[in-house]
């Protein structure tokens, strides 16, 4: 049996780092590591959604996981989310990420052309066979990469012995039931959807990525907490007010990642720049939305912390 427990908590997927000029900050990304690390969290998610992955460079990745690991090795589960849109770079920055000492690398099939389950199979295990030493986690979320893990591909999957499980952003709660039991109890799956992470982990998620776990990771932390001990109706409680944040944060015009971001500087005095063209950055007329938004989150966390 695997150590599965390093999985199982709240990981909060990390954000970009940038500095004045957009560019990849080595120091404030090592401020918000060693601010998550003294949140407490389980560990951090790398590269991934909330991290923009999608729009920054092979050494800007490698820059930015060099930089969390300088803070978080040894001290929390670091995931690092891979995937690039083409197999070598891919491979590239599984086979870094490795040299690192990561505890998982994961990955989304490839995006933009539909390919066949073979060859969304022969992609991951072509990435996991470049870091042969590291935990590799499937990345599920349909609804951006525009093609979902089926349960016959996760089967496929399971016969490499490196994969250790699927983060699971689909929306629909039966997909964490169905990984769960088809992976059984020597696999983990984790919550993807922050709306509804008790309803994960009610269906037998091991533990939860998300992205706006960073900007409040206290009232995740309890919701964990509270679910493992049984106390559902409270846990219940925070998701509902969790939620009305999450919402009001999509009211803004500019791109949630932005929002979370100001709320980060206001809440905690920490800069970690804006977000990269073309997702959109925050106009002026977002300010009194995000510090409703930050209003929110003290009166939550004071409330149920
Ligand atoms: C579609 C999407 O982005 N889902 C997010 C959620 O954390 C999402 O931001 C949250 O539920 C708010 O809608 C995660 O599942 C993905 C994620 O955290 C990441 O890879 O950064």
């Amino acid at each position: 049996m695997r150590d599965l427990a390093k999985y199982q908590g709240i990981i909060p997927a990390f954000y970009a780092c940038y500095d004045e000029n957009g560019k990849v900050s080595r120091e404030r990304t090592k401020a918000l590591a060693l601010h998550l690390l003294k949140k407490g969290v389980k560990g951090v998610y790398v590269g991934g959604s909330s991290g923009e992955c999608i729009y920054q460079g092979v050494q800007e990745r490698k820059e930015i996981l060099e930089a969390v690991m300088e803070v978080a090795k040894g001290k929390m589960t670091v995931i690092a989310h891979v995937a690039c849109n083409n197999t070598a770079d891919s491979c590239e920055l599984a086979a870094h990420a490795e040299s690192l000492g990561v505890d998982a690398i994961a990955s989304i099939p490839p995006i933009y052309f539909r390919l066949p389950d073979h060859a969304i199979a022969q992609y991951w295990n072509d990435i996991s066979a470049a870091a042969p030493n590291t935990d590799f986690i499937i990345y599920n979320i349909p609804q951006l990469a525009g093609v979902a893990l089926t349960l016959p591909l996760f089967k496929e999957m399971l016969k490499n012995p490196r994969v250790v499980g699927v983060k699971n952003s689909s929306m629909p709660v039966q997909d964490i039931q169905m990984f769960k039991m088809a992976g059984g109890e020597d696999h983990v799956v984790f919550n993807g959807p922050d709306e509804q992470l008790i309803s994960g982990l009610a269906m037998g998620a091991d533990g939860g990525i998300g992205g706006t776990y960073g900007v409040m990771p206290e009232l995740y932390i309890k919701m964990f907490d509270l679910c493992k001990a049984g106390d559902y109706t409270t846990a219940r409680n925070i998701q509902n007010d969790v939620d009305k944040i999450i919402y009001a944060m999509c009211e803004c015009k500019g791109n949630l990642y932005a929002v979370m971001k100001e709320i980060i500087k206001l809440r905690e005095g920490l800069d970690i720049g804006s977000v990269r063209k073309p997702l959109a950055a925050l106009v002026p007329e977002d300010a009194p939305q995000v510090n409703k938004c930050k209003v929110m989150i003290d009166e939550a966390i004071a409330k149920y912390c």
